[in-house]
């Protein structure tokens, strides 16, 4: 089993990676970014790819949401959710005082801009693709690297070269972020009756009420949605799809007849995958669809239609 996950070493993605069963002995491969990690999946360079999708505090990570609903098909397999804090580094010397240029992933410079605000406010935020890098481009000066980063604090523990010169510098003590690892489409993870299910809806276009018929189908279900938020799909302004997660299993009877339901609204519905919930928490399933009540209600029907 070869895993890729968007790298270098260091990353948040990469302590999720090392919650999977298996992976610390696994091979695993850095990508220098999320698509780079798909495409690794896709093309069968890796088996599997861990890839962060949402933080409570920034929101959906897009590049992700927008690799997975488009292009050739991949499955989620598994999440993780993983606390996330940070620490401010630089090369021995520099003084937070004399910080112009932070390097860091964007989702973590939007969970650190009010410490960046009140501790370094003259500092600008310098893109990297993801927190490792952004640290260890400072020990690259033909990187042109930044003054500082900011990054886990696992890169300094693991860079004594780098000097740590503020620790917790999140501005949301609770901050976690979702981890996804995607393969190849294949066996369905098994349901545990604490599973999720991801798909990707594109909106009909011209149509009104749309987006309602598409909740609908997961409403007249008793289906609690965990995550919808919407996308543009790149073909002009004004097309949208809906990234949804819901509680649920495809092998659950109120899911399949709800992605039943969406593929007659939308039949470029795509299916994300089928896997165990991070939390382990099981939904309330109300007595009328539950399994039992579909089999018996398509038994009901099936029994007219046979005379
Ligand atoms: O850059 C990283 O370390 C990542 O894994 C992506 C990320 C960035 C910020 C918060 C959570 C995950």
């Amino acid at each position: 089993m070869t895993y890729t996950f968007l790298g270098p070493e260091g990353t948040f993605t990469e302590a999720a990676l090392l919650k999977v069963p298996g992976a610390r002995d696994a091979a695993r491969v850095p990508a220098s970014n999320v698509n780079a990690a798909m495409d690794a999946v896709r093309d069968g360079t890796a088996d599997a790819a861990m890839v962060p999708i949402e933080n409570s505090v920034e929101g959906g990570v897009t590049a992700t949401l927008d690799a997975i609903a488009t292009g050739p098909d991949l499955r989620i397999v598994r999440e993780e959710v993983v606390p996330i804090t940070f620490v401010l580094v630089a090369r021995p010397g520099t003084r937070i005082t004399d910080i112009r240029r932070i390097s860091t992933h964007g989702h973590a410079w939007a969970q650190c801009r009010g410490w960046a605000a009140a501790h370094a406010p003259d500092a600008v935020h310098l893109a990297a693709s993801s927190t490792a890098a952004g640290a260890l481009a400072l020990l690259d000066p033909a990187s042109r690297p930044g003054d500082a980063a900011i990054c886990a604090p696992i890169v300094a523990e693991e860079h004594p070269e780098l000097e740590v010169l503020a620790t917790d510098i999140g501005d949301n003590p609770g901050a976690v972020t979702r981890f996804i690892l995607v393969a190849r489409p294949g066996a369905l993870p098994p349901r545990t009756g604490a599973d999720k299910t991801s798909v990707a809806v594109p909106l009909p276009e011209d149509r009104a009420g749309a987006l309602m018929e598409i909740l609908e189908q997961f409403a007249a279900r008793g289906v609690n949605l965990s995550r919808i938020e919407s996308r543009p799909t790149g073909r002009y302004l004004g097309h949208y799809f809906f990234s949804i997660d819901v509680d649920g299993h495809i092998q659950d009877a109120r899911i399949a007849d709800a992605l039943r339901g969406l593929h007659r609204i939308s039949p470029h519905t795509r299916f994300l995958g089928s896997y165990p919930r991070a939390d382990g928490a099981r939904p309330v399933v109300k007595d009328h669809v539950t399994d039992e009540a579909f089999a018996s209600a398509r038994e009901w029907v099936e029994g007219i239609l046979g005379g």
